[in-house]
């Protein structure tokens, strides 16, 4: 605590006197820090529910927050909600250190330690009368994604009142913690570690998620902590045999029995017993053929974790060359401006960006330029004091550029963002420091920003709407992402995003030609429908929607097609020029079911009709 108050004195310089509630952040603001954390608070809601029916008979209220101290979910009792809305025990609140001083969730992501922060001990006197007992959630890489908070406006004097609130806030943290890990290791192989034996398929204390190949992929809290590599430096990136001295085929082998298999640590001596679950989530993987392919793309959507810069690159060339290059430019202090099609992945490479870089345990923070009022861009970047202007907020507003401090801003269609705020953005970027409106002394910040735009920044220069200085100073590194329809990888995209689904031949030959104007968002979207519609885990032409099958979309043949599986056949015959080897080949069929079809439809090969 006393470290956190000389952090508060010295580097965040704030008062203890200072007057002012704690910022509350408006529902638009909040929606941007809350969709990030969307697929971990569905997880832990139930969670969040459970934790609040059991403490609150004593008003307390339990709180989320993302890891810059805002509260993304909220459980509070409705009867005195006015009282902790002024206490800043609400959605929205910004709990940070450099915000508010000592305070639980702020000196817990600072400190990354659960703890209790009682009364007096918090820095600054408005909040004095709170007791906010807290706890850590790190994601499967380690990095912090939140704080769990119990807080209550009058906690006992004694300190000793919070100890039980304090076990029951780590175990709820671990619980909401070890879910996350499980729906984001969907498509790894996920190694629970017991250290009993008769326990071990009820009592998990370590998590491990692992590829086909064996490495380490993620862990979760608890696994990092039992030392599995010595002190011999991390853990993700080891692969299994160096740790355990067994291959993964040889653990899946022997898991087959269907007991938990004794693994003696090399570096402890200690031993783990440990289950598997297979990727897609089920015990254990039946037949080899289900294997997971070792570069498939992961499935996106709600069920998987975000794609790393390898992931995204999946098994295309380009995409793998831009990768190398961002590689090389990381941690340098070098912008990298992300450009192409709506779609292509341009926000899941910036988060990939950020993540694989020195600043992933810093916040992550997004503006999507187009999408706010002209008007209030300035205000959401730079921010504004107390009293800036009539009708501004009490307590003044952070902006992102400060919210970003320490970590990377995402400027979203950069191409969009008015002249004024072009400038100001110039500034911060040259002098690494912000002023935002009716301060008078500006702040530092250090930054690493990526900027993303489906436009012609050159165009937009020459006509005189965007900066050239800015734009020479943004673009260190511009990668511009393949439309779907030119990535080499389509049918592996397709296919792994069909997971846990299956394609058959004609519908796989369907998606191939479709030109995907909505690139990987609309393939996505369309495979998302098709899985749920399918029939035995079987994605057929029959679910797949029109704008797929109606060839008018499709790789453009000359004259109309007849509609549905008729339509799709004679794309592919025309694609072979009616070879029939061939696009029995390409649908997956035998040549005589091809011919069978060729006949049931009445499709006739040009050289027939001359
Ligand atoms: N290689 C990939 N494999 C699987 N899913 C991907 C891949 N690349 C992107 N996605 C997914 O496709 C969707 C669209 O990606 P994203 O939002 O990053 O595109 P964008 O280029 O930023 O789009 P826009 O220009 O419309 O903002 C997201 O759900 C993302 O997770």
């Amino acid at each position: 605590m006393r470290r956190s108050w000389a952090r508060c004195l010295n580097n965040h310089q704030l008062d203890p006197a200072r007057p002012g509630r704690p910022v509350v952040l408006t529902r638009t603001e909040l929606g941007g820090f809350r969709e990030p954390m969307e697929e971990f608070i569905g997880i832990a809601t139930a969670e969040l529910r459970r934790l609040h029916g059991q403490v609150a008979g004593s008003d307390y209220v339990v709180m989320l927050t993302d890891a810059n101290g805002i509260a993304v979910d909220y459980l509070g009792h409705a009867s005195f909600e006015q009282q902790l809305k002024q206490a800043g025990l609400y959605l929205g609140s910004v709990w940070s250190e450099a915000q508010e001083g000592t305070n639980g969730v702020g000196t817990c992501i600072a400190t990354g330690e659960p703890m209790t922060v009682h009364r007096g001990e918090h820095f600054r006197s408005l909040h004095t009368g709170l007791t906010c007992t807290v706890a850590p959630i790190f994601d499967p890489a380690g990095q912090m994604l939140g704080v769990l908070d119990v807080s209550n406006m009058s906690a006992p004097a004694d300190r000793r009142s919070q100890m039980l609130a304090l076990e029951l806030v780590k175990r709820s943290a671990r619980l909401m913690e070890d879910g996350y890990f499980l729906a984001r290791s969907r498509r790894h192989w996920v190694i629970g570690l017991s250290a009993s034996r008769e326990l071990a398929d009820v009592v998990i204390d370590g998590l491990l998620a692992v590829d086909a190949g064996g490495t380490i992929l993620g862990a979760n809290q608890t696994a990092l902590r039992t030392g599995l590599t010595g002190d011999a430096g991390p853990l993700l990136g080891r692969s299994l045999y160096e740790l355990f001295g067994l291959t993964m085929d040889a653990l899946i082998g022997r898991q087959r029995t269907g007991t938990p298999q004794p693994l003696r640590c090399l570096a402890t001596g200690t031993t783990w017993f440990a289950t598997l679950r297979q990727p897609t989530g089920r015990p254990l993987r039946a037949t080899p053929a289900e294997r997971p392919r070792p570069h498939a793309v992961a499935p996106s959507g709600a069920t998987t974790g975000p794609l790393g810069l390898d992931e995204l690159a999946g098994g295309d060339p380009a995409m793998a060359s831009h990768v190398q290059r961002i590689r090389r430019v990381l941690d340098k202090g070098i912008g990298i401006m992300i450009l192409g099609e709506t779609g292509t992945g341009k926000e899941a490479v910036a988060h990939a960006i950020h993540r694989g870089s020195a600043r992933a345990s810093r916040p992550f923070v997004g503006i999507n330029c187009a999408a706010i009022p002209e008007s209030l861009i300035e205000s959401e970047l730079f921010g504004y004091a107390d009293g800036a202007f009539t009708g501004a907020r009490r307590g003044g507003v952070r902006g992102k550029v400060q919210l970003a401090d320490g970590g990377t801003l995402f400027l979203d269609e950069i191409g969009d963002m008015p002249l004024g705020a072009q400038t100001r953005l110039l500034r911060v970027l040259a002098e690494r420091e912000i002023l935002p409106l009716g301060h008078d002394r500006p702040i530092a910040v250090d930054l690493s920003v990526i900027c993303a735009t489906h436009q012609d920044l050159e165009r937009l220069v020459a006509a005189g709407r965007f900066r050239e200085d800015l734009y020479y100073r943004l673009n260190g590194l511009a990668v511009t992402l393949p439309p779907l329809r030119d990535r080499s990888d389509k049918a592996d995209l397709i296919r792994t995003l069909a997971v846990p689904a299956r394609i058959d031949g004609p519908a796989l030959s369907a998606l191939l030609a479709c030109r995907w104007p909505g690139n990987i968002r609309q393939l996505q979207n369309v495979m998302r429908v098709a899985a749920a519609l399918s029939e035995g885990g079987v994605i057929r032409l029959d679910d797949l929607p029109a704008e797929v099958t109606r060839p008018a979309l499709s790789a453009a043949p000359p004259e109309p097609l007849p509609s549905g599986e008729a339509g799709v056949l004679l794309s592919v015959l025309r694609r072979h020029q009616w070879c029939v080897t061939r696009a029995a080949e390409e649908l997956h069929i035998s040549r005589s079911t091809l011919h069978r079809k060729i006949n049931r439809f009445g499709l006739v090969s040009p050289a027939r009709l001359e």
